[in-house]
């Protein structure tokens, strides 16, 4: 199996494209998805968001108020490093776990929608193709305050809160241009889903793992295998 990463900035796109991807039959793992459940009630990372920014970041049912959070940390960059040191490794070893989960159930790749791909790098050297879904900062900014109800300020905070979209774009494999519309980006969507499809990716991954795990006599078996297959 191998590893697509699916990244770009805040309200780019990524859902939006991920969702196409999901349409086609590709599994997707949505890191925004893991970093909500990693922090509900009775978690560990739940009691350390309670410990170090008090018993005020919970709304009236103990949930984590989200806004709220978003608000403080959107604002302070020592508050967003805290946070992220509390949720990113619970976040990526829950995301490890559906990647075992799809492995075992044989599929030939799965993609991670992980917003802060190229922030943290953690799991970029897992990957063999990245995809950066792009729009033009002026598209980004309106959509991100239409969105979620931001004012411009707010909105220019939570860009500046990741790495420039451009700079993104150019670590990335593969790009998907969303600053048109839906269909445009449809049709990019379809054309990177059959680069996937027909990537032997996957095999040379297997055979990796066969000679890693057996040896030279293990891929000389692997490939006579996959010759009578
Ligand atoms: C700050 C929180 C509470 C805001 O929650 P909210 O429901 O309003 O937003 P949501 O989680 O859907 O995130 C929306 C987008 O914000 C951006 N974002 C989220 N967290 C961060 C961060 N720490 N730094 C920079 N950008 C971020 C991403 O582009 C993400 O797609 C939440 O995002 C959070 O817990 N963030 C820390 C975990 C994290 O880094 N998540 C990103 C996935 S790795
Ligand atoms: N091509 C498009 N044309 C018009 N609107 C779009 C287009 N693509 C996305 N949008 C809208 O822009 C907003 C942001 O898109 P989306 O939620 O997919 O971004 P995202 O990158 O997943 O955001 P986040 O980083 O916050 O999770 C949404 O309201 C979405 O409906």
């Amino acid at each position: 199996m191998f590893l697509v990463g699916l990244t770009g900035g805040i309200a780019s796109g990524k859902s939006a494209v991920s969702s196409m991807l999901r349409e086609l039959g590709c599994p997707i793992i949505d890191a925004d998805v893991v970093a909500r459940k990693v922090v509900e009630p009775h978690t560990p990372a739940y009691s350390r968001i309670v410990y170090h920014f008090g018993p005020e970041i919970l709304l009236e049912n103990g949930e984590i108020d989200r806004q709220k959070l978003g608000q403080l940390i959107f604002a302070n960059e020592e508050k967003r490093k805290l946070l992220n040191s509390i949720t990113h490794p619970e976040i990526h070893k829950a995301m490890l776990k559906e990647i075992l989960f799809y492995f075992l159930r044989g599929y030939r790749y799965v993609v991670l929608d992980v917003p802060l791909l190229f922030e943290t790098r953690r799991l970029t050297r897992f990957l063999n193709h990245t995809v950066v879904v792009y729009c033009d900062p002026a598209t980004q900014l309106l959509r991100l305050m239409q969105r979620d109800g931001l004012t411009q300020e707010q909105a220019e905070q939570r860009v500046a809160a990741q790495m420039p979209l451009n700079e993104k774009r150019g670590l990335a494999n593969h790009v998907i241009e969303n600053s048109g519309s839906r269909e445009d980006t449809h049709r990019q969507v379809l054309r990177l889903h059959t680069k996937l499809e027909d990537s032997m990716d996957f095999l040379l991954v297997r055979v990796i793992a066969v000679v890693a795990t057996t040896g030279l006599g293990g891929i000389l078996l692997y490939a006579a295998k996959l010759l009578l297959s």
